[in-house]
């Protein structure tokens, strides 16, 4: 068998402040193998952001973390600072759901795809503006000469959205942490974005976790799912869109044609925390 791309074990992250202690991450456990994408669907505060953060070993210092998180079997948080460096920047690739956050609006969008290659790993300027010229075309930006000389503001969100996926994508992952990459996106964008994901990580066999509110679209993109309620994965796999069997699940899979799963668009749901710690108890016994 291969040896998953991505594989966590029991992560716990609890919230020390001075006057609590918050259990937020209760235990995830879950794999990606190469090629393979796995949509991280759950309500609003479930976890699913803290889950990305932690895999990126990105949690701030007052959450106390434990469990494991290999990437291609090595521990993230046995990881020396440099090769902590190299994995963030190198080794996977992440995607937001608000581009503008993520860009320096004083820098063109020549700089902002060149800069981190050119520094880290010492490529010539120009050999880098010719791969990003290439992959700004391959995900449908028209013009990339051009947009190389442009600000961030003048771009659209979309458009940034797909300049944002090129910075990815030339950086050479091989996972991609997705985090509500459409969201911030008006409808068709939405989809366009989407299609130019799927189209470039099937074409180069990247495995992609895919978090998202949309239910719909996590199915439409991914091999399983994954749904965390409370900072747990409650039920995973393929089967989950069509077949769920944990009792949150089917409440959210019922709750359809709403598909969109945030908290404020949630129909009322016969599921709360007390069922939910009352099953885990029966479960225990
Ligand atoms: N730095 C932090 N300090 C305190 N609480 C936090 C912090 N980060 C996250 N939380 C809490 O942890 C829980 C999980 O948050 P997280 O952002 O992972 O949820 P989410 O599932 O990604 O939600 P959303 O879909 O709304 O982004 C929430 O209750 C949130 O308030």
């Amino acid at each position: 068998m291969t040896k998953p791309i991505l594989r966590i074990d029991d992560l716990r992250a609890t919230l020390v402040t001075r006057d609590r202690t918050l259990p937020l991450l209760n235990g995830i456990s879950l794999e990606l193998q190469p090629g393979e994408a796995l949509g991280l669907v759950g309500e609003s505060g479930s976890g699913k952001s803290l889950t990305t953060r932690a895999i990126m070993r990105m949690l701030e210092t007052n959450f106390r973390v434990s469990g494991d998180v290999q990437f291609a079997g090595e521990s993230v948080y046995k990881m020396s600072r440099s090769r902590l460096r190299e994995y963030r920047s190198a080794d996977v690739g992440m995607i937001f759901q608000d581009p503008r956050a993520h860009v320096n609006p004083v820098h063109t969008v020549g700089d902002f795809l060149t800069e981190a290659l050119v520094r880290n790993r010492g490529l010539p300027r120009d050999e880098v503006e010719k791969r990003a010229v290439a992959l700004l075309d391959e995900v449908g930006v028209r013009h990339p000469e051009r947009r190389l000389t442009q600000y961030p503001h003048e771009l659209s969100g979309g458009l940034l959205q797909r300049v944002l996926i090129a910075s990815v994508l030339l950086a050479e992952p091989r996972l991609i942490l997705a985090d509500e990459p459409t969201t911030a996106l008006d409808v068709t964008a939405q989809s366009d974005v989407m299609a130019i994901l799927e189209e470039q990580r099937q074409a180069r066999g990247l495995s992609l976790l895919f978090i998202t509110h949309n239910l719909e679209l996590a199915q439409a993109c991914c091999d399983r799912l994954a749904v965390m309620y409370a900072g747990e994965i409650v039920e995973q796999g393929a089967h989950v869109y069509a077949a769920p069997t944990h009792p949150y699940t089917k409440e959210l899979m019922g709750a359809r044609p709403s598909i969109d799963i945030r908290a404020d668009r949630l129909p009322e749901l016969n599921y709360s925390i007390e069922m939910h710690q009352a099953l885990k108890a029966e479960a225990a016994l």
